[in-house]
């Protein structure tokens, strides 16, 4: 219902290194390694043609923004939507290098995606876009180079598409030892159990934890949330199951409230069939959707797009706390308008990284030529988000600061030891 980025004032790649630069002052970067991150290493744009179910052919353009790499190879999501663009992937690139770097994974950070709506084409279209996509982007990504997973519009259906079309590059014997070069697949083609839900558990666990660490648990919160795909949906179950309760939806098409609560099977049979949309479900009525972020609630999950929250609502949000589930939803300007009122917003690369550590765990288990079962992910997930969380909340007690810049001192600190381990700068 808002629009990504564009239409605000600020870009996403405005507010990710706003975030950057206060960081860097406040640790007093070294120079040489605060140029090199405030660049990205690579940005690969591709035009492709594709022949669509009339005849036709379409000519699509693709992006993959390779930010940094000092911590080992490039990892991030692919997008399909009409936001995307080069800006946007460097702005995204970037939050995955501080992502990765905060949970402590071998990896650097990258985004990418087609500049497209994935609702005006039919799946076989969608099947021949990406696998033109996969062709044309080549040995830009690689099992051990680049490494895509799912974001906004993709899922392990698009995956599927670009392992086989990327394993079908190499010899026959080389094909297995390509598997790895996307992560979020379907499970029984590479996939890992417990990938579909591994971001929204992520989201959950580290607002469990918040609660926890001030002595109160889920039991009777209320939550609002923007985005109910896959972040989204899986958040809002795992939350509910711990008796948290879901008063309101949002997403492109439609804001649904329920004040006795919003019952997220129900929502999710409805939407599934729809492209996802929660348009038309009858559990929950219609509002307006700039009266969204204004509602009483103990809680706000932006899991859609970035640059939600700005100067023109924040001051409206009466939740106590922001949970970013969504890849920078919160603009500089609306982040000082919610500190200065007190809120606490868990940032995006601590409350979302349980995707890339889900995607890690994926990456070793195709490696490997392991078979990891649901019980096993999801307890060294719980295991490794917890550690991280404590990562960030020691910080805050010893810096006494928010969230984001705990995390952004932790994420951007051991890619500076990383290059000056290895001698580059002095
Ligand atoms: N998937 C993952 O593992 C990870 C995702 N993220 C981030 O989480 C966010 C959501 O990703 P994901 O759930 O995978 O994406 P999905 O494509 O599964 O879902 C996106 C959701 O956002 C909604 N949405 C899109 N545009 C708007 C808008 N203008 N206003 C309100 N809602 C909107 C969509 O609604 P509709 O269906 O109507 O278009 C849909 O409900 C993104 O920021 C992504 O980068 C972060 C880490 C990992
Ligand atoms: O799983 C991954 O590799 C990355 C997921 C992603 O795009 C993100 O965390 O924003």
């Amino acid at each position: 219902m808002i629009t990504e980025a564009k239409q605000n004032k600020q870009s996403m790649y405005d507010t990710v290194l706003n975030q950057f630069n206060k960081t860097a002052d406040l640790i007093d970067l070294n120079p040489n390694i605060r140029r090199i991150l405030a660049l990205t290493n690579n940005e690969i744009i591709v035009h492709f043609p594709v022949k669509m179910d009339n005849g036709e052919v379409e000519i699509f353009t693709g992006y993959r923004v390779q930010h940094n790499n000092a911590l080992g190879p490039y990892k991030g999501g692919l997008r399909y939507h009409p936001t995307v663009d080069v800006d946007a992937a460097k702005a995204l690139a970037m939050w995955m290098t501080w992502k990765t770097s905060l949970a402590g994974l071998p990896y650097g950070g990258a985004k990418g995606g087609i500049q497209l709506d994935p609702r005006n084409y039919s799946l076989s279209e969608l099947e021949r876009i990406t696998r033109r996509f996969t062709y044309a982007l080549g040995e830009n990504i690689g099992p051990e180079h680049d490494i895509p997973a799912p974001d906004v519009n993709t899922n392990a259906q698009t995956m599927a598409w670009i392992a086989d079309t990327y394993m079908s590059t190499k010899s026959t014997s080389e094909r297995s030892q390509n598997q790895h070069v996307v992560t979020g697949k379907p499970v029984g083609s590479g996939g890992l159990e417990g990938r579909d839900r591994a971001t929204g558990f992520g989201v959950y666990l580290t607002i469990k934890m918040l609660y926890e660490s001030r002595g109160e648990n889920l039991e009777g919160k209320t939550f609002i949330v923007q985005g109910f795909g896959n972040v989204g949906y899986w958040a809002s179950k795992f939350l509910t199951e711990d008796g948290a309760t879901l008063l309101a939806v949002q997403d492109a098409h439609a804001t649904l409230i329920n004040e006795k609560g919003i019952s997220v099977e129900d929502l999710f049979e409805h939407s599934s069939p729809r492209k996802g949309s929660i348009k038309g479900f009858t559990g929950a009525v219609e509002m307006e959707p700039e009266e969204f972020f204004g509602l009483e609630c103990d809680l706000l999950i932006p899991a859609a797009l970035g640059n939600q929250i700005t100067a023109e609502n924040a001051y409206k949000i009466k939740a106590a706390v922001v949970a970013e589930g969504a890849n920078g939803p919160t603009d500089a300007e609306g982040e000082q308008i919610l500190l200065q009122q007190g809120v606490t917003i868990i940032p995006d690369i601590l409350c979302n990284s349980g995707g890339v550590i889900g995607s890690y765990f994926e990456w070793l288990q195709n490696r490997n030529g392991e078979l990891w079962e649901l019980d096993e992910v999801m307890q060294k997930l719980e295991k490794k988000i917890k550690q991280v969380f404590k990562n960030v909340s020691n910080e805050v007690a010893e810096r006494k600061t928010d969230w984001r810049t705990a995390a952004y001192i932790i994420a951007i600190s051991r890619i500076e030891t990383s290059y000056t381990q290895r001698g580059i700068f002095p």
